[in-house]
């Protein structure tokens, strides 16, 4: 089995470096002396949707916030290894973290709406990113957004009233708007969908196809049927370990190692 997941993934850092806009290396994390991951190699393709499965536990979140690192204010982690988002290390100490994650958005489980108008949820990130930036320019960048997150249309008459009266669907696509209007070039999302319907789920899933166009998306879900439908890429993580990665279609229809099959089916 290890020597199956190896090949995958020396297969995929031969790929097109163009094609390839995270790149991990030999990437390790702990909390105090839990090794929460251990040598992960993985490389994310640019304009594409790369899920991250596995059962609980096993550090698919915490590698996603290690790539836009959220994880430094935990007390107690460490990590070694190397990530890249194209040419920035985002790994190295010394890079002010604020401007990774002007490069790297996130998007939460629960939609974390702020208690204010649907306006000023977009406008606070504008302001803060953009100094001097005129009045006009944040109302066309807050439209763009909101249309780019397919919610405009369902809001336009509402900028102004509290985003919290809206749906918790409609609130997670805020958050998603909220995140675009930095222009960052990677949006990670940490199970998106959990707190939602199946219909507000088909929305979100929707946007995301349409998101890849302009942004990378990185995804960890616990829906198997959301990674299939949705993923251009799947990592199964298992016990701090990528032990399989690939095209999604690979991953679901004929997977390499018993784990995995395992997991597909429910078994573990
Ligand atoms: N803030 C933290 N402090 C200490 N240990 C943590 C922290 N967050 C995660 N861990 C530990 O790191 C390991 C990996 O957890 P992580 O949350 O990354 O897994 P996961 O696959 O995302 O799980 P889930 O699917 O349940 O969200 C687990 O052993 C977990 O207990």
């Amino acid at each position: 089995m290890a020597e199956e997941a190896i090949s995958l993934q020396e297969k995929d850092i031969d790929s097109n470096i163009e094609d390839i806009v995270i790149s991990i290396k030999d990437f390790n994390a702990w909390y105090g002396n839990n090794n929460a991951l251990s040598d992960v190699n993985m490389n994310i393709k640019r304009n594409a949707i790369t899920a991250f499965i596995g059962p609980s536990g096993c550090g698919k979140t915490t590698l996603l916030r290690s790539i836009n690192r959220m994880n430094d204010v935990i007390n107690g982690y460490r990590c070694s290894g190397i990530i890249k988002m194209d040419n920035i290390e985002v790994t190295d100490s010394d890079l002010d973290t604020l401007e990774i994650r002007r490069k790297i958005g996130m998007v939460f489980q629960d939609p974390n709406a702020f208690p204010m108008s649907i306006y000023d949820n977009l406008k606070l990130p504008i302001v803060e990113n953009f100094s001097n930036i005129e009045k006009k320019r944040i109302n066309e960048i807050i439209i763009e957004k909101l249309k780019d997150a397919a919610l405009y249309d369902e809001v336009k008459d509402r900028l102004h009233k509290s985003a919290l009266k809206i749906s918790g669907g409609q609130q997670q696509r805020l958050c998603i708007a909220r995140a675009l209007t930095i222009e960052p070039k990677v949006i990670l999302f940490d199970e998106p969908c959990s707190s939602l319907d199946p219909i507000a789920t088909l929305k979100i899933e929707e946007l995301l196809v349409q998101l890849k166009e302009k942004y990378t998306v990185v995804i960890v879900t616990h829906n198997m049927e959301q990674a299939r439908r949705i993923a251009d890429d799947v990592a199964f993580f298992y016990k701090g370990e990528v032990v399989e990665q690939g095209a999604s279609e690979k991953i679901f229809t004929t997977p390499n190692s018993q784990i995995l099959s395992n997991y597909l089916k429910g078994i573990i």
